[in-house]
């Protein structure tokens, strides 16, 4: 694990790779606040002719929410560079699973995974709909229901549990997904808790695991980047601030992988004893870059 201070390092970083896939929260931005110099590193890897991909764990905005996000904030991407929790949860639905067309899918969670499920053709309920208080009194069964999918909900309720809740224990056979299972995530100068501490009440009142988890550290999404573009691992780098997901992610996909310390994980996490998940390199943020001239 080899920290990048001097030019030299960041640029034969750089030179040495062809392809890079970003983690977005806390590595490109916290909320919609870019860190500084990120847009001037992005643009010198374009102008490299750099391969650039976004794998976002984020579910609550769908991939053309995110394009709109991106150009909100100045950073250039086009739809085909996006990828998220929301849309591979989608494509295990549609493609893994063959999720049957008189079923109908219960989102706790927001609009990215409703717009993805119904993107890919996949009825569903539940989701902003569920977002205001509603009274438990009247929770019927839906024999619809084929699954529950959970991701980060910053307007979780126990509404939403307990009829997440009913549809799972009346009928085990039910799929209970998970877009991604971060317990954390970046905003507002702090950390605040992330999807997976949203589906922690569930797998506790259930005693039950999610049958799948589609976000990173899984591989499908970078399986679906890998193959789709042609891409060389050995000269593709993951840079993220999550270990448990993005640096996982890279090193279990045989990628090259650079951590950030401008999200969740700090220097004295990195280096601590038990930390087991290592990145090849580690920056304080990607800003850096930006000082590298062309
Ligand atoms: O679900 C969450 O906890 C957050 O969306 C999490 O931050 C994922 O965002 P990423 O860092 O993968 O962009
Ligand atoms: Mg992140």
């Amino acid at each position: 694990m080899e920290k990048l201070t001097t030019s030299e390092q960041l640029n034969s970083f750089i030179d040495s790779h062809d392809t890079f896939l970003f983690d977005c929260d806390g590595v490109l931005w916290e909320g919609s606040n870019v860190f500084p110099n990120v847009r001037e590193a992005m643009q010198l890897l374009r102008s490299k002719g750099k391969k650039i991909f976004f794998v976002t764990n984020n579910s609550t905005k769908s991939r053309a929410a995110y394009l709109e996000k991106f150009k909100k904030v100045d950073i250039e991407a086009n739809l085909e560079e996006v990828f998220s929790s929301a849309n591979a949860t989608a494509a295990y639905l549609k493609y893994v699973v063959k999720f049957p067309a008189d079923k109908k899918v219960y989102v706790v969670g927001m609009a990215g995974i409703t717009q993805e499920l119904e993107a890919e053709g996949i009825r569903c309920f539940g989701g902003l709909d569920d977002a205001g208080a509603h009274d438990v009194d009247e929770i019927p069964d839906d024999p619809e229901v084929g699954a529950v999918v959970v991701g980060l909900d910053i307007h979780i309720n126990y509404y939403k549990y307990c009829k997440a809740f009913t549809y799972l224990h009346n009928d085990p056979k039910r799929l209970f997904l998970l877009t991604n299972a971060d317990s954390t995530f970046p905003t507002h100068g702090t950390i605040f808790p992330g999807a997976g501490s949203i589906a922690t009440p569930l797998m506790t009142a259930l005693e039950r695991q999610p049958d799948a988890i589609l976000g990173k550290p899984r591989l499908n999404m970078l399986e679906s980047i890998l193959a789709e573009h042609h891409l060389d691992p050995k000269k593709t780098c993951m840079i993220g601030d999550r270990l448990d997901t993005d640096i996982d992610f890279g090193n279990r996909g045989g990628l090259t992988t650079l951590c950030v310390l401008t999200g969740v994980t700090k220097e004295n996490k990195l280096k601590s004893e038990d930390n087991t998940i290592k990145p090849t390199y580690y920056v304080d943020s990607f800003g850096d870059f930006a000082s590298l001239s062309n």
